[in-house]
């Protein structure tokens, strides 16, 4: 049985004080939930007081990114320690907007996912297909790819403790969602393709959320898929109250 995980990526919002105020909100109104793992990605620099702000929750917390090296001239980077130092135990891996606006490739991510497994950081990878792909029928073979590519010499053991995102880019930050069907439809396929790449265990152990645009008033039907375990919610999960009615779907 798949626990269900609502994790929130604020990308490039809040600030400190903005941060704790929201995880203080936050954790009063889903303090009644134990049947489905909540999490926040947020950037770095609130990682520290949300950590303390935390404590004395489950509320899981996050990287939105993560380098792959240790240490070293890498300016700007955040290595695998650093961010377990400040609490977190997810990483977002390959995010659509790194992979587009920083162009981070499919060699980079299979080692910032090596990265992650070996310092005991659940990478949450990403992957989805751009509009112009699924117009040419194209969305299955990308996805595929990605996978292959991203997963490359991961074994099965590592493979079983991740979760992955299905977040088609026309979805992402558009108000227009794909279709619960259109979502399911693809998170099958992304689980079938586990179970060929490793085995049906693996495939079944693998929480595979949604992303894109998942709203309170769109999560239910989302999750009634037989094969979403969660979602990854962006603008959504910026205000406590919104992110919380997502968190307690049910
Ligand atoms: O990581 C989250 C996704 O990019 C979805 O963002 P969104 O909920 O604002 O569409």
């Amino acid at each position: 049985m798949r626990t269900p995980f609502m994790c929130a990526n604020w990308k490039l919002h809040k600030d400190v004080d903005e941060a704790v105020e929201m995880a203080k909100k936050f954790k009063e109104l889903v303090a009644d939930v134990d049947d489905v793992e909540a999490g926040i990605c947020a950037p770095a620099v609130d990682l520290y007081p949300l950590n303390e702000v935390l404590a004395d929750t489950d509320i899981k917390l996050g990287s939105e990114n993560m380098y792959h090296k240790e240490s070293g001239a890498y300016t700007g980077e955040l290595s695998p320690q650093m961010i377990k130092s400040v609490g977190c135990e997810y990483a977002i891996i390959g995010h659509s907007e790194r992979r587009e606006i920083f162009g981070e490739d499919d060699a980079l991510l299979n080692l910032k996912l090596k990265a992650a497994f070996e310092n005991d950081i659940k990478p949450i990878l990403c992957i989805g297909e751009k509009l112009e792909e699924r117009e040419a029928d194209e969305h299955f073979a990308r996805v595929k790819f990605q996978l292959e590519a991203d997963l490359s010499g991961i074994e099965a053991e590592d493979a079983k403790d991740m979760v992955l995102a299905y977040e088609p880019l026309w979805a992402i930050g558009t108000g227009e969602s794909a279709t619960p069907e259109q979502a399911e439809e693809m998170v099958k396929y992304i689980r079938d393709t586990v179970a060929e790449m490793y085995d049906q265990d693996t495939a079944d152990a693998i929480r595979i959320q949604y992303g894109g645009s998942v709203k309170p008033w769109n999560v239910e039907e989302i999750m009634e898929q037989p094969n979403i375990d969660g979602a990854l919610v962006g603008s959504a999960s910026l205000e406590a109250e919104s992110f919380s009615k997502i968190v307690k779907f049910k």
